[in-house]
């Protein structure tokens, strides 16, 4: 490493603070995390914590300190709100001073599975807990300090000033590109810590032709690996955690010419309902040692799924090596098939389309989906989005970067896309009915097997989408949707009216 950039580098490491413990195990946090009161131990050996009035992502208290290049590649929409570098050196100087005559923790690691995409990722937490949960998401692999390196200051005590600093609230996210430094203060939700090291990856790949994917993958017996893209709460954990194949990772993955590779090492699952008869993988895999978020507990301290009492969004984070089905790799190569989780609130999407390359390029831009309860503030039913990359929030570079680079690898690998609805059929919320799990699950598998591709496809009237006209083990009334509503003229309505949303919500990025 070159002498100024080391200079550069020690600027960050806070001075004046009580101790740093660095890379501490997992029995020391949860033992740190005890003794501070910031949570307890369930029956089963987990640490549970709450995160006050952050329970979720807050999208408005998000900011991005641009650099030359940033300036013309972001998209600043109204998601990436762009800070003046003279206020992020204020709020800069006032959160280092407020890790004075602190005991700091800090987590040292990288994110990204591929050596040769790989960045280093250095966290300084204010609580255990927040280094807990670094340590399970990121990679526990210590490497040198280089210029690919991302610096970050979890400090949820830390208040900025909105009429000073600029900002929305006492709450701030930022990520200032030029410095690779992350800033988070006001919140405690863990979710905010891995979102915005992924949204600085997503910056920084595609110059790189990496495309990053805010998707989850899986692997089968004779290596073909699938992907599953889609806004939270769409089923990228639940789907992906499949008992037939081996799970490379449930939300945040690159695609270089080599393949396919995780950014994470773990997992942060909702556990909403989460039961062992329905998803017996991902309720396995929360045991001694894992982390819950905002999860009730019951007097005898066993976790209580069913409770919404605190949030919907309730979470558990977890290492790899505690899911029973994880690939012995965090990589696989180029994918075979893939698939677009849409969950529509307006009940008028087939469950299952095929996607032609220029489809798949469209719908990725347009992104139509839903967000659903809990994960961001304020949420609290499903609301249709627009969310361009199926994760528009990450993504800061203008979406027709994604969806070229997308579309030029699906091109060069024949890759086979699809388009799953995992929301509402039969009407819209409120009418209809979620689409569930089993029969989701089987039309997974039709995909993943290639057998939907022994079926005659037919062109739906009102997306001009290919559907399937028979599935085996599928009621045939669902697939194509308007054979499901009792009122036809009202679909038909409905259906139009997205599908003239859809084809906007394209010409506005393609422009
Ligand atoms: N048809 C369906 N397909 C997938 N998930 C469903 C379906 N119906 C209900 N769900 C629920 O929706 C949630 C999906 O969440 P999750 O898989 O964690 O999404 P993501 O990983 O994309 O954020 C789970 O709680 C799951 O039980
Ligand atoms: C954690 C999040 O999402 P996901 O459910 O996709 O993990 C998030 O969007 O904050």
């Amino acid at each position: 490493m070159r002498g100024d950039e080391l200079k550069t580098m020690s600027n960050f490491i806070p001075k004046n603070v009580r101790s740093i413990k660095k890379n501490l195990s997992v029995p020391e946090l949860i033992e740190i995390a005890i003794k501070n009161g910031e949570g307890v131990l369930t029956s089963k050996g987990s640490l549970c914590v709450r995160t006050g009035k952050f329970t979720g992502r807050s999208p408005n208290d998000r900011f991005i300190v641009y650099d030359d290049i940033s300036k013309d590649t972001v998209d600043w929409g109204k998601i990436n709100l762009p800070l003046p570098e003279e206020n992020y050196k204020i709020i800069k100087s006032k959160a280092l001073a407020y890790m004075q005559n602190k005991d700091i923790l800090e987590f040292s690691g990288c994110v990204g599975s591929d050596p040769d995409y790989q960045f280093n990722v250095r966290v300084f937490c204010e609580y255990a807990f927040s280094a807990l949960f670094s340590k399970f998401l990121f990679i526990n692999s210590e490497n040198k300090i280089t210029k690919n390196s991302f610096t970050m200051f979890v400090l949820p005590g830390f208040s900025v000033d909105p009429e000073t600093d600029k900002t929305n609230s006492d709450a701030a996210i930022i990520l200032n590109l030029k410095e690779k430094t992350i800033i988070i203060s006001g919140s405690m939700y863990c979710g905010e810590i891995k979102k915005a090291i992924f949204t600085c990856m997503n910056y920084f790949l595609p110059e790189k032709e990496v495309l990053p994917m805010h998707c989850s993958a899986n692997i089968g017996k004779n290596n073909d690996v699938a992907l599953f893209f889609g806004l939270s709460g769409t089923g990228k954990t639940t789907l992906s955690n499949d008992p037939e194949r081996r799970l490379i990772g449930d939300d945040e993955h690159g695609w270089s010419e080599n393949g396919i590779f995780n950014f994470e090492g773990g997992c942060y699952a909702k556990c909403i309902n989460l039961s062992r008869e329905n998803e017996p993988i991902i309720y396995n895999s929360i045991k001694f040692g894992s982390l819950l978020e905002n999860v009730i507990l019951t007097k005898d301290r066993t976790p209580d799924y069913t409770d919404s009492s605190i949030t919907e969004n309730t979470r558990a984070a977890y290492p790899m090596k505690a899911v029973s089905i994880a690939h012995d790799k965090l990589y696989g190569p180029h994918p075979k098939c893939i698939v677009f989780l849409t969950a529509d609130a307006f009940g008028v999407m087939p469950p299952v389309a095929k996607l032609s390359p220029q489809d798949a390029r469209d719908y990725f831009l347009c992104g139509y989906t839903s967000k659903l309860a809990g994960t961001e503030r304020g949420i609290i039913e499903p609301q249709a989005t627009f969310s361009y990359c199926f994760g528009a929030p990450f993504m800061p570079r203008k979406p027709i970067e994604y969806a070229s680079l997308l579309e030029r690898k699906i091109k060069e690998q024949n890759v086979r896309i699809y388009l799953l609805n995992t929301g509402w059929i039969g009407g819209s919320f409120g009418i209809g009915k979620r689409i569930d799990i089993k029969t989701t699950r089987r039309i997974v598998k039709h995909i993943i097997e290639g057998t939907i591709e022994n079926s005659k496809f037919i062109k739906d009237k009102y997306f001009g989408l290919t559907i399937p006209e028979y599935l085996e083990g599928i009621p045939a009334e669902i697939l194509n949707p308007i054979n499901s509503w009792e009122n036809k003229d009202e679909y038909a309505k409905k259906a139009l009216e997205l599908a003239k949303k859809i084809e906007s919500q394209i010409k506005k990025h393609k422009e």
